[in-house]
């Protein structure tokens, strides 16, 4: 079964453009999960430009599935936050200060020393870990030996070209999925996944256990409604 976490990222840019608080992102959370979602995903930056610190705190008490938080553990108060708050699970993405969105999965191999470095912090305090990756097996392989418990594949590269090819877009997804189950990783994945590209990616990677998906799914609630869109990806993700 591949668990749908929705990413609430959108409806706080909402709520901070007007500075008070509507929406209301605790409640939309709650509601998330009523509606059908199997977990909630935000990622604060450092900038706060949607998440703010405060809000991991807020939501920490209300998430009843699973709490799942991305973003940089070097940048901000990150890591601090996320000890703190004890989520289900952390995703360590390597934003860049400033980017508009995150837009590269970690060089495992370069990075893997200190990878391993936080991977154990955060496994000590029971929190379980997932490493933002790029299609390609190599940096796959090399995730595997920071200890971490999941990777997750960073889908734009899939999302942009499955209009022109669905079978091109996903051979290297099925490649880097198919070397995260040979050496005993999980499989997450998520960015620009929508009502459109979901069921494929889902019927054709192996083994995927969640998925996060925020920007699609919130403009669909537009037209669509939130319970109705929910209810719409959970039946993309359908065995
Ligand atoms: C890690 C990832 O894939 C991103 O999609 C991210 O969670 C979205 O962040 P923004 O909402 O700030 O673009
Ligand atoms: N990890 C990806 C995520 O949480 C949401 O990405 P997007 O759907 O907002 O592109």
């Amino acid at each position: 079964m591949t668990k749908l976490s929705v990413n609430i990222n959108k409806i706080a840019t909402l709520r901070n453009s007007r500075g008070g608080n509507m929406p209301n992102l605790v409640q939309t959370a709650i509601d998330c999960e009523i509606f059908g979602a199997q977990g909630i995903t935000i990622h604060p930056r450092p900038d706060e430009r949607h998440i703010k610190y405060q809000d991991v705190f807020d939501l920490k008490k209300i998430v009843k599935n699973e709490y799942n938080i991305e973003g940089n553990p070097t940048e901000g108060r990150f890591q601090e936050v996320v000890l703190a708050v004890k989520p289900e699970q952390v995703t360590l993405v390597p934003d860049t200060l400033g980017a508009l969105t995150s837009n590269a999965g970690w060089d495992t191999i370069t990075h893997k020393a200190k990878l391993k470095e936080l991977v154990n912090i955060y496994r000590s305090e029971g929190i379980r870990v997932s490493i933002f990756v790029d299609a390609n097996p190599e940096m796959v392989e090399a995730a595997a030996e920071t200890g971490t418990d999941r990777i997750e594949l960073y889908t734009e590269a899939y999302a942009k070209d499955y209009t022109e090819s669905p079978e091109k877009a996903i051979s290297a997804f099925v490649a880097a999925a198919e070397m995260a189950q040979k050496v005993g990783l999980g499989i997450n994945a998520g960015h620009d996944l929508s009502l459109e590209n979901l069921a494929y990616f889902h019927k054709n990677i192996p083994g995927l256990l969640e998925v996060s998906i925020g920007h699609a799914l919130i403009c669909d609630a537009l037209y669509y409604g939130l319970e109705n869109t929910i209810q719409l990806y959970l039946r993309q993700l359908k065995d």
